[in-house]
């Protein structure tokens, strides 16, 4: 496999470079060179295939000549050791529940192969890698316990303070050992940049050896491709071939997996890019001017991003041809009031609690359902997180009849360990010298 630059297609750099790059020196991100199309026989008899065969298939296509195949079955075997069901709500609209790993989040695919990937290129005498990521909320978590224990390996975690939910927080800053939390008086686009800096960031290079678990990183992307070729498999399997994802979206890294599935041949319909308020990409696909705004907090936390890091990803995925793009991709934006509605609405009409997140991506697969109601398809929207890390979002009655999982409850009795940080560079780089 090699890889790009968005910025330079005439770059090219393999795997494991890239993965421990991070993002190239131009500030581009890291694209496929080639797009492997999987064959039609695969994909028309995908329903006889499990989650981890299906992976095995797209990732070994994707990443040709990276490993040795048994070296990567044995790393999506250790990783993707939980589900990812399609769970119908009535004949025409599915949950995608990605949040039975042990994280509760989506988040969970990406940092247990990411964390595997590099474990497995690091070499025992080398600099101790340090993983930087920012959070808005899940990405942390799951990176946290990813990386717990990982030889070699320090995980610095930058979350904004305030803005994460009580159990999102205690994931971050209970783990101890090499992994390490800062509370940024900021917001999720401050951590963001923060991390970026570091990067940019020559004296510090020379000094540490740094890479991103952050969805900048390809080796976060490829492992979210599973999940939308396995939930097809299972709609197949229910009868149902023709697909429509809606997608709750911050970084917009898990949809630009999604379109990478689309490229790679998953037959798919249309996917709906779901926001909340900060609707960075609405607005461009409504009006063609690509404006980042600084992030505003909502109920949907994880999805407070301003300036989504994976757009340029999408962009370059349609040769930055918008039409094309608008071909395939329709989005929409919902305030909290909705948000809200949205939670009650899924409650009512299917006895189901949905997290923010995922009653957003609820409520876009309605709004598209509206203004498409002519067409056939299955309206599947993906759940990205486990209601019981936003209890207090929720109204009464419902909070009531979330069911806390254990690792959840053995949260709560573990002591919080973060140091605070403002937002300058200069004191996060301070604090990256002290290592
Ligand atoms: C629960 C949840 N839903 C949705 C998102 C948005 O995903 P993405 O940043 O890949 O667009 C996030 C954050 O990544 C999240 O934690
Ligand atoms: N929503 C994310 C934000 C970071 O996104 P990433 O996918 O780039 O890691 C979070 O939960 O932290």
């Amino acid at each position: 496999m090699k890889l790009y630059s968005t910025n330079n297609h005439s770059l090219s750099v393999d795997f494991a470079t890239a993965v421990f790059n991070s993002m190239p020196l131009d500030k581009g991100l890291y694209m496929p060179v080639s797009i492997p199309e999987l064959d039609k026989e695969f994909i028309d008899n995908i329903d006889q295939f499990s989650l981890s065969e299906i992976a095995f298939k797209v990732a070994s296509a994707l990443l040709k000549g990276a490993m040795p195949e048994e070296d990567l079955q044995s790393i999506i075997e250790d990783a993707i050791n939980f589900e990812a069901p399609v769970v119908a709500l009535d004949d025409n609209t599915a949950v995608l529940e990605l949040f039975h790993g042990p994280s509760l989040a989506f988040k969970d695919f990406g940092a247990r192969f990411m964390s595997r990937i590099m474990a497995y290129f690091l070499k025992n005498n080398e600099k101790t890698l340090d993983v930087l990521v920012a959070t808005s909320g899940d990405t942390g978590g799951a990176v946290a316990l990813g990386f717990l224990g990982v030889p070699n390996t320090r995980v610095t975690i930058l979350y904004p303070k305030g803005k994460v939910s009580e159990i999102q927080e205690l994931q971050l800053c209970t783990n101890g050992q090499n992994i390490h939390a800062l509370e940024v008086n900021g917001t999720f686009d401050d951590c963001q940049s923060l991390v970026k800096q570091a990067f940019a960031d020559d004296e510090l290079n020379a000094k540490l050896r740094l890479t991103s678990a952050n969805s900048i990183n390809i080796s976060r992307l490829i492992p979210q491709t599973f999940y939308y070729f396995n939930a097809y498999a299972q709609l197949k399997r229910q009868g149902k071939a023709e697909v429509v994802f809606s997608v709750p979206s911050g970084n917009f890294g898990n949809i630009a997996a999604g379109l990478l599935a689309y490229k790679m041949g998953l037959p798919v319909k249309k996917f709906i890019a779901a926001t909340n308020v900060n609707d960075t990409v609405p607005r461009f696909l409504e009006t063609g001017v690509y404006e980042t705004k600084p992030s505003v907090q909502t109920y949907s936390n994880a999805m407070d991003v301003g300036a989504p890091s994976n757009w340029v990803r999408i962009m370059d995925l349609f040769k930055n041809d918008k039409e094309a793009l608008q071909q395939v991709v329709q989005s929409y934006r919902f305030t909290d009031e909705e948000t809200l509605k949205g939670i009650n609405a899924i409650y009512e009409q299917f006895n189901y609690i949905a997290c923010p997140h995922t009653a957003i991506a609820w409520l876009a697969l309605q709004q598209y359902k509206l203004e498409n109601a002519d067409i056939n398809y299955t309206g599947v929207f993906l759940s990205t997180a486990h209601a019981c890390k936003f209890p207090d979002v929720f109204p009464d009655r419902i909070k009531t009849k979330i069911e806390f999982p254990d690792q959840v409850k053995d949260l709560l009795a573990k002591p919080k360990k973060a140091e605070n940080m403002n937002t300058d560079y200069e004191s996060f780089k301070a604090y990256l010298n002290r290592y």
